[in-house]
């Protein structure tokens, strides 16, 4: 049956659930829409209501092929319930979902997707809008278009919106652990630069299957995204692992600007002709050996030690404790936790057919949990650990020619 939100519009049918509430296939007076009704709990607080609504024309202001056209905003109705997000109808699916049924992209499709998104940041970045939680659930693919998928870049700022600390007293780190950028691990100000990591993340993952430092513990996620270099991606042509690996940069103002990083890698594209999916196993999967009884095959847990990943040592034994969060507020975890302590691994042995935490591979209903956390004196306790790692390290060997990214980085 269906419900009328606002005076315009009418949802009949879910299309999909996300963290901060629901996205139903609607009717205005245009047409078909998207509208995403935020969770009760979320419109009932008048203080996001206020923000949504003196952001109202960043938010509808931003155009392009590339990014999901946000046409009006609900706020109230009349008993001041709905709050809610009207936009383009896209007709097709995301990109995880895509991924957990391909598991590996072809590079060629994987660097189309990734230009594209490129160029939907690039248009935002120049109006002073970082998206902040670029990862596939927010990469929608359009399949009525006639020359292939098209990629559309979808919740510009709504995740900064709804996680703005309340009564202006905390401060938090918002993103998806796999995805965020470690300055923000670090505390900075989150501009430009952090969606290009997260894209780079996201073509890696596109690429490998899996995030250059996911799995396990979140605060071990944090710790990989400061402290180690993402592993290279064998059979990945030179080209695209020196764009990658600028991109993943640690240091901000090494890593490519949006509209850049669309033109490399459209530059490459001829190159990618052809090329099958990468055939490489995720670091954490445990080996598939042949049974010596049967034949069939029977899986090894993994002991730990090699793999593609492991710049920094970590802890064997410790059981996983998160799946793939797609929170976007977190707790910083402290110092122990950063270092590598009791549940710092993303290497825990599974016994077979168990899934490794922050795979691709998990469910939608595992990826919708989020770990809803606090920020506060830990946040300086994680500058500290950091710091102190990097200066014992030496830095991140990375180079800082590049001038720092000048966007105010507003994601307001
Ligand atoms: N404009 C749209 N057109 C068509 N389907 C959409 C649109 N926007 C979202 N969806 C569908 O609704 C689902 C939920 O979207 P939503 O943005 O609420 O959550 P999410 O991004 O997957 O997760 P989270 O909010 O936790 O980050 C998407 O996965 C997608 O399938």
């Amino acid at each position: 049956m269906a419900r009328r939100i606002g005076g315009r519009y009418s949802v009949h049918r879910v299309l999909g659930r996300g963290s901060a509430g629901t996205v139903w296939l609607g009717e205005g007076p245009e047409g078909p829409v998207a509208v995403k009704l935020l969770r009760e709990d979320l419109a009932a607080d008048t203080g996001l209501a206020a923000r949504f609504a003196h952001e109202r024309h960043a938010l509808l202001g931003l155009e392009h092929p590339h990014i999901v056209g946000v046409r009006d905003l609900v706020i109230g109705d009349g008993d001041g319930r709905d709050l809610a997000l009207v936009m383009d109808l896209v007709r097709g699916t995301d990109l995880r979902t895509r991924l957990d049924r391909e598991r590996r992209l072809a590079p060629r499709d994987a660097v189309i997707i990734t230009a594209q998104v490129a160029d939907g940041l690039a248009v935002a970045h120049a109006a002073g809008i970082v998206h902040r939680d670029v990862k596939p659930e927010n990469i929608l693919l359009d399949d009525t278009a006639q020359d292939g998928p098209r990629a559309l870049l979808t919740d510009f700022g709504v995740a900064k919106l709804i996680d703005e600390p309340r009564n202006g007293s905390t401060s938090g780190v918002v993103g998806t652990p796999d995805y965020i950028a470690p300055e923000i691990v670090e505390g900075l100000p989150a501009r430009a630069a952090v969606d290009i990591y997260a894209l780079a993340t996201v073509l890696y993952e596109l690429l490998a299957g899996f995030t250059p430092f996911g799995g396990g513990h979140f605060g071990a996620v944090l710790r990989r995204h400061v402290t180690e270099r993402a592993a290279e991606l064998p059979d990945v042509p030179r080209e695209l692992w020196i764009v990658l690996q600028q991109c993943l940069a640690k240091a901000p103002a090494s890593r490519l600007r949006a509209a850049e990083l669309a033109s490399r890698l459209r530059e490459l594209l001829p190159a990618l002709e052809g090329l099958p999916p990468l055939d490489i196993r995720d670091p954490a999967e445990e080996p598939v050996l042949p049974s010596p009884r049967s034949g069939e095959p029977v899986a090894v847990p993994a002991t730990g030690a090699g793999g593609l990943r492991g710049a920094v040592p970590l802890v064997r034994g410790a059981a996983p404790d998160s799946e793939r969060s797609t929170h976007t507020r977190m707790r910083v975890p402290g110092p122990e936790e950063l270092a590598g302590g009791a549940h710092g691994t993303a290497r825990t042995p599974r016994a077979a057919g168990q899934r490794r935490a922050g795979s691709a591979r998990h469910g939608a209903a595992a990826r919708r949990r989020r770990l809803a956390l606090t920020v506060g004196a830990a946040l300086l306790a994680v500058g500290l650990a950091v710091g102190g790692w990097m200066a014992a390290s030496g830095g991140d060997g990375e180079g800082h020619d590049r001038p720092a990214a000048e966007l105010s980085g507003t994601a307001r």
